[in-house]
């Protein structure tokens, strides 16, 4: 997290962005839901209705998501699992004392940075499980709504349930990978995260099955085969480039990764120059947009709401990829800047 007080340089456009977001992401996504499930499912008119206030409030629906909580709290909590130790963390030993924080920015962006009870972490829990896996069930439960509805699911929802159903697995299965990303180091537990994670995830992420439910999107077998394909080039650069950086991270010498070309910096780490990293300086992020766009095909081209995903994702890896070069300026210095020299494109080659 960044570091507290006047000197602290404020991210996401400091209180004035995080109020705006405070708002607009609610209220984006409320829009997104409203809109998939309307005839026109127009993405910038107006929502086709608003919800009176008693609709919005179902007690069985607050015990289901509490349900769920608990469910993946008592999961997380198992004995079996395996202990992974993780990065060290920015704030290391310094102590820190509430002097001037800005409520709103604080709230936004959580001032701590890994709240736990015990052994239960809050941030690492709700990174994954409960969203992500909330994402999957919602899906299917919309497959099956689809194939109650007109016999059998669609190709489409088929593509889209698959798709996301590999990305989540694939995220579960690399789970440790998580303990080196900024939400885990260098990000607060507040609104962006809590939210992020428990809501937007889930209920934005299936947006495209839920956009098929109600706008069936006939698919030959031709234009599928070209979609899986953009999918699988897509997961194979974003996990290559993942794996990696991650075999590096762990031990340069392994054979994997130990006849890679790499740069020295003053902290003692090394920077990839080479094989996926001297390619892009992101090339996890290029990976991750061509499956976005492989999970909005399936849904035709009549709409711009399935391609929604899309849009806001490459905003987010733009901004994203900002703060990481930030961060990695600060930590490397002029080691970054040859890097950046060696390696001039951030997420597409030739283009960005
Ligand atoms: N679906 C979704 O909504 C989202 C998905 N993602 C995905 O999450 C994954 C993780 O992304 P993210 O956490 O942003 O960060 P990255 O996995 O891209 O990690 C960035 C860090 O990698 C290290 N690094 C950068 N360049 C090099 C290099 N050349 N050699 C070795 N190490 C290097 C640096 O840390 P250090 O040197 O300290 O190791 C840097 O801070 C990505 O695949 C992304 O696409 C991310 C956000 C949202
Ligand atoms: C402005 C706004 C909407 C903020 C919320 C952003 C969050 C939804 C994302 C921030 C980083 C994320 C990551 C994943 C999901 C989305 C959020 C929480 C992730 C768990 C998805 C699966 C990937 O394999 C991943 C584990 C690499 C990834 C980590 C980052």
């Amino acid at each position: 997290m960044a570091p507290q007080g006047s000197q602290a340089e404020l991210e996401f456009g400091g209180p004035l962005g995080a109020a705006a977001l405070l708002l607009l992401l609610p209220a984006t996504m409320f829009h997104l839901l409203l809109v998939a499930r309307s005839g026109p499912a127009r993405l910038l008119g107006p929502p086709p209705y608003l919800p009176e206030l008693e609709e919005l409030w179902r007690p069985w629906a607050l015990l289901l998501c509490l349900t769920w909580l608990g469910l993946q709290a008592a999961l997380y909590l198992l004995p079996a699992r395996k202990v992974a130790e993780g990065q060290e963390l920015k704030d290391k030993s310094r102590l820190r004392y509430p002097i001037n924080g800005n409520p709103i920015y604080d709230f936004f962006l959580g001032r701590e940075l890994n709240p736990r009870i015990c052994s239960f972490d809050f941030k690492y829990f709700c990174e994954l499980r409960p969203g992500l896996i909330g994402w999957v069930l919602i899906n299917l439960a919309l497959l099956m709504q689809e194939a109650e509805l007109r016999g059998s699911p669609s190709l489409a929802m088929w593509l889209v349930n698959g798709f996301q159903l590999l990305y989540v697995g694939d995220a579960l299965w690399h789970e440790e990978a998580v303990l080196t990303t900024m939400d885990i180091i260098h990000d607060g537990f507040g609104f962006m995260l809590a939210f992020g994670d428990l809501a937007w995830v889930p209920f934005t992420y299936s947006l495209q099955a839920q956009f098929l439910l109600y706008h069936p999107e006939p698919l030959g077998l031709p234009l599928a085969s070209v979609i899986c394909l953009i999918n699988a080039v897509g997961y194979y650069i974003f996990r290559g480039a993942n794996s990696q950086k991650n075999t590096f991270r762990k031990n340069p010498s392994d054979p994997r990764v130990a006849d890679l070309e790499t740069i020295s910096t003053a902290t003692g780490r090394r920077l990839l120059v080479s094989g996926w990293w001297g390619m892009v300086r992101h090339p996890n992020y290029l990976g991750d947009l061509i499956m976005a766009l492989a999970w909005s095909l399936p849904c035709g081209v009549s709409h711009l709401l399935p391609y929604f995903y899309l849009l806001y994702f490459t905003a987010l890896l733009v901004h994203r990829e900002a703060r990481d070069e930030q961060q990695c300026l600060q930590k490397y210095g002029l080691a970054w800047h040859a890097y950046c020299q060696r390696v001039p494109y951030r997420i597409v080659p030739y283009i960005y």
